[in-house]
């Protein structure tokens, strides 16, 4: 479990992060989402002790980072900064780290049997491309065999059969019972990422919930119906109560209702339809609709 609280960061007269809250609780993918310059990489750090926080605390299970004992066999990290030494190997690269941490030689081949990179393990990492520079990456947070981890943007660079392999591996992580927080600006991957969001943006919380609640609450739900007759089909809703929209192409939106309810009002009341279709509203919506329309 990681414990933030009352969090602050600033730079000089930049709040990075401000009076920020939250707890990533065990056994559930948690996406860390917010637009680009939100805080997410410097609330990660301070995670890490890698920058001091102006303000406030962060817990790893209960500890401070720096009170860990062998830290990497706790926590697990992907930065978005790559540190490793461009003239050694894969291989060598993860040896020393565990030589330097105590962990035995078959972590090192079983880590990179598990990010796909245990044929190209001896090669150096200078030639390597952004995603093998990832699972490496991901291979080293995952050498101590951590109970938390911390992955910050980790889809940048990899390919789409890669992703596709990411999202099962955080997800089978999760499912192990580990505490685990992916930072994304991707809304469409977190949404078949994650089951927990923490949104910030200018270093504050925006929402803390999980994916289902963000989408119910900040996108909300509709039904389109498309009708040759569409101010009768906008009387009869408006009459019901119902608060009425029109889409593109003069589709109709029926707002807080369901597709059953929109049915049999036009069956009772003779309208006629060509189309009744219920649209939930994605994640990307509910994200644009909460942080006021910031890109990612
Ligand atoms: N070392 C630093 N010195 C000064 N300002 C910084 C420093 N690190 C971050 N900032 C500023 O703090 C704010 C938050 O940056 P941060 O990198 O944490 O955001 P982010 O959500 O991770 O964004 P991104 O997705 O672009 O990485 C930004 O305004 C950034 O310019």
């Amino acid at each position: 479990m990681i414990e933030v609280d009352g969090l602050s960061k600033r730079y000089g007269g930049t709040v990075a992060v401000d009076d920020l809250s939250f707890t990533v609780r065990p056994g559930r993918v948690t996406g860390f989402l917010g637009p680009n310059g939100a805080g997410k990489s410097t609330t990660m750090r301070m995670m890490l002790d890698l920058d001091r926080p102006s303000g406030g605390r962060v817990r790893i299970d209960g500890r401070r980072y720096r009170d860990l004992d062998r830290p990497l066999l706790r926590v697990g990290a992907l930065l978005e900064a790559r540190s490793t030494h461009g003239g050694r190997s894969a291989r060598q690269h993860l040896r020393w780290l565990a030589r330097t941490n105590g962990i035995g030689e078959a972590r090192v081949r079983a880590v990179l049997d598990q990010v796909g990179l245990a044929d190209t393990g001896h090669r150096r990492t200078k030639g390597f491309s952004l995603g093998m520079g990832q699972r490496l990456g991901l291979a080293a947070a995952l050498l101590g065999d951590p109970p938390v981890l911390l992955l910050d943007e980790p889809v940048n660079g990899l390919d789409p059969e890669g992703i596709v392999w990411l999202r099962a591996l955080v997800r089978g992580l999760a499912a192990e019972g580990r505490t685990v927080l992916v930072s994304s600006h991707l809304m469409s991957e977190m949404a078949l990422t994650a089951e927990h969001l923490v949104v910030i943006a200018h270093g504050r919380l925006l929402a803390d919930t999980t994916v289902d609640e963000f989408v119910a609450e900040y996108a909300g739900s509709h039904v389109r119906i498309t009708t040759p007759s569409p101010e009768r089909l906008r009387a009869v809703l408006t009459s019901a109560g119902i608060r009425v929209g029109e889409g593109d192409g003069g589709v109709i939106e029926a707002h807080g209702v369901g597709a059953d309810r929109v049915g049999e009002l036009v069956a009772a009341n003779g309208v006629v339809v060509h189309e009744i279709g219920a649209r939930t509203a994605s994640l990307e919506e509910a994200f644009m609709r909460l942080t006021g329309g910031e890109r990612t």
